[in-house]
């Protein structure tokens, strides 16, 4: 089939080059020409394993990118792919994505065939009907499931893992309210169901599906922060928390996925999804108090790590190493870093921090342009008062002699990662 893809960052370039690795005919529109000229010369605009190979293959044949939105003239499906950001009261900002609908209507208008629109955002309920259709059908001129259909189709992959994520899906959720749009859907993600055979498939409504994505991501930031709950009483009784959590993993009705205990969850969904779908419940009358507490809990985890922190060194004027600057282990993606508030709060506390990633450090630089930064975790640690380790890469868990370099050695381990040796102060988070 013929695919369009509007918007081409993180989502839009990983289901365009698997798409075209299924077979489809794929286009992306993006208004940002550095990305264009990336995917045309065969070369992936962000970093994720697989992913280069994959554009490297298809560019020129089944894959190509432009700004041109006549594109889309020549497709039989288009995907919105566009950034759903946080305003300041974690409300969703659809600008972004009314913008390009807006110019996917006014194009629309010139196309004589059927055509279906698939939502790919993460977007709270009821979004793709009542924001997304009305636009489509004001600058189109046209009427929704008349002269062309609407779905909603959620994206469930991870930094990091995306290519085998979407190509090797747990499920695959395509939400339709017309038997026609449901049926293109369907022969859309046909050559995917054949390769994942053991991929559930769902087919439900747009406000299912727009729903579905909202809970899964409630549901994996709940599950951590009930496990930093749990860690955090052990820690007060002297329990081991790690062994209580791997031992209740176990159970299969509980499962050892996301139970992974520390200073919390940050990245570019967890805070932007759970934020949204709380701002969404309160805006219709419910007061979510699971999911209040799920980011509750979260907030408190780096403050926690501060105060083990002040019970050993006081911050104003210490050297402080920060270990681990990326949000997750395997990115260069700072968004939301655990690290982002530690750093704030050692800063005003006045203490003198040295920050070192194996690859995110160019990224939180612009954030943080006046702390140090080392290019290895001994630099780092080299005369440093105290280490936090907030990223759970695998190079921290293997530091050893290293610690013999710092000037005291408080380690505060916001991962469970490091080993407890001789000649160090250790203290975990949880
Ligand atoms: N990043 C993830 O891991 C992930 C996973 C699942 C779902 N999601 C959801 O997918 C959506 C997209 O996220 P992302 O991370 O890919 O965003 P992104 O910011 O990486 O990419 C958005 C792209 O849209 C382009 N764009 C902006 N305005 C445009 C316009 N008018 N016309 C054409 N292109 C335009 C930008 O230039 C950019 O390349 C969000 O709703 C997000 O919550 C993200
Ligand atoms: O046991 C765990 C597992 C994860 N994390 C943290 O949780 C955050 C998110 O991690 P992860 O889910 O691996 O990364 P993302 O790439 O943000 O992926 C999530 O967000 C995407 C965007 O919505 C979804 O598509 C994915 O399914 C969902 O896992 C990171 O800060 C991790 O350090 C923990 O603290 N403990």
């Amino acid at each position: 089939m013929k695919l369009s893809i509007i918007g081409s960052g993180y989502v839009g370039t990983t289901i365009a080059a698997c798409f075209a690795d299924l077979g489809h005919d794929v286009v992306n529109v993006d208004i940002d020409e550095d990305v264009v000229e990336a995917l045309n010369d065969g070369r992936s605009p962000i970093h994720e394993p697989g992913l280069d190979e994959l554009i490297e293959e298809h560019a020129g044949d089944r894959l190509r990118a432009t700004t041109d939105y006549d594109a889309v003239l020549d497709t039989d499906v288009t995907f919105l792919a566009l950034t759903t950001p946080s305003d300041d009261d974690g409300h969703i900002d659809l600008s972004i994505m009314e913008a390009a609908t807006k110019s996917l209507g006014s194009t629309l208008a010139e196309k004589d065939s059927d055509h279906l629109v698939v939502t790919k955002s993460t977007v709270v309920p009821t979004t793709t009907e009542e924001v997304i259709t009305p636009i489509l059908e004001e600058h189109s001129g046209k009427t929704a499931g008349e002269d062309f259909d609407v779905g909603m189709n959620p994206e469930f992959l991870r930094e990091g893992s995306a290519v085998s994520d979407f190509l090797d899906p747990d499920k695959v959720v395509l939400g339709s309210n017309t038997s026609r749009g449901a049926a293109t859907m369907r022969a859309v993600f046909d050559p995917l169901l054949e390769r994942a055979p053991d991929a559930a498939l769902v087919e439900t409504g747009i406000r299912e599906a727009e729903m579905i994505k909202y809970a899964n991501n409630a549901f994996l930031a709940a599950k951590i922060s009930l496990a930093n709950d749990l860690a955090n009483i052990c820690k007060e009784y002297g329990v081991d928390s790690k062994e209580v959590l791997d031992a209740i993993g176990l159970d299969s009705r509980i499962g050892s996925a996301f139970l992974g205990a520390g200073v919390g969850w940050g990245g570019s969904c967890f805070p932007k999804d759970v934020a949204a779908i709380v701002a969404a419940a309160r805006d219709v009358g419910y007061d979510p108090a699971m999911l209040e507490a799920t980011m509750e809990v979260n907030d408190r985890q780096p403050v926690r790590m501060l105060d083990i922190l002040r019970d050993h060194v006081d911050p104003d004027g210490a050297r402080v190493a920060v270990l681990g600057l990326a949000f997750k282990p395997g990115t260069d993606d700072v968004r939301n870093s655990r690290a982002i508030p530690l750093v704030d709060a050692l800063v005003d506390a006045g203490a003198d921090v040295v920050g070192y990633d194996p690859v995110a450090t160019a990224n939180f630089r612009e954030k943080f342009p006046d702390i140090d930064y080392a290019d290895s975790a001994a630099a780092a640690l080299d005369g440093a008062d105290a280490a936090l380790v907030v990223t759970d890469w695998d190079e921290f868990a293997a530091l050893d002699d290293e610690f013999d370099a710092m000037s005291e050695a408080v380690v505060v381990d916001g991962r469970r990662i490091v080993t407890r040796r001789d000649g160090i102060v250790y203290e975990s988070l949880v």
